[in-house]
């Protein structure tokens, strides 16, 4: 568990406007003694919101796989034993929202991120087409970002979009993020079956343990940390 602000200490020269508390979340026995005791409910609506959004996340996977022309397990077996951990994002108001982010432009490294957004307060953007689009809050609806290795896998079909979350000086936000990762030793890359002579490899394989030290070795706001995994065709 850790209470931070920043996203990558050591590489950031402007800080964000963000607390988030992080928890482990898989195995739950393991990692729920380390989570904070009050307010008292916090723990089991916790654990019980991890193991809905870890269902809904392997059902995703399946109706994925498919979409992909893969057997339907293909995902989940792939990406071993996951880890899951959250990040409750918590954005205060900020007197000059145009000097700094909540979260500055990434993609998620992960697999899969399940979003569940403040109902009331927008703030989440996505790139598309070199344009920043806002995500706005909807009653009841969770947004679902794929990862990096969703498109490492898919061999580019899927992409994992870039996003960022804002801040405003009128209300503060809070979000809650669900992260689906591959288990560290897994070597991921596209699969076998989506690679041939007309849609050749456009990642080389790698182990999920070289992916993410490359991820935070870098300034997030870099270039798609894909394209160091990039084969030279
Ligand atoms: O607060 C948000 O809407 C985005 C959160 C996010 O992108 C993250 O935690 O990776
Ligand atoms: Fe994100």
């Amino acid at each position: 568990m850790r209470l931070s602000t920043s996203f990558n200490v050591r590489k950031e020269t402007v800080h964000n406007w963000r607390d988030y508390l992080r928890l482990h979340c898989y195995p739950l026995e393991q990692f729920v003694p380390d989570w904070p005791p009050n307010p008292p409910p916090f723990r089991d609506i916790m654990s019980d919101y991890c193991k809905e959004v870890r269902d809904l996340g392997f059902r995703l996977y399946a109706a994925i796989s498919e979409s992909l022309g893969l057997e339907e397990d293909y995902i989940k077996k792939v990406l071993g034993e996951q880890e899951q951990h959250m990040a409750v994002n918590f954005y205060p108001k900020c007197p000059s929202p145009e000097l700094t982010y909540g979260l500055p432009a990434h993609t998620d490294p992960n697999a899969l991120t399940i979003l569940l957004m403040d109902e009331q307060v927008a703030g989440l953007q996505v790139l598309k087409e070199g344009k920043w689009i806002a995500v706005n809050p909807r009653p009841n609806a969770l947004v679902i970002n794929l990862g990096d290795q969703l498109q490492a896998l898919s061999n580019g079909r899927y992409k994992s979009v870039w996003h960022r979350a804002v801040v405003n000086s009128d209300r503060a936000r809070m979000s809650i993020a669900s992260f689906l990762c591959p288990c560290n030793s897994v070597t991921l890359g596209p699969a076998e079956k989506l690679i041939g002579e007309e849609s050749p490899a456009v990642y080389r394989n790698y182990t999920y343990d070289e992916y993410y030290k490359k991820f935070w070795s870098r300034n997030l706001d870099q270039e798609h940390c894909l394209e160091l995994f990039r084969t030279k065709l």
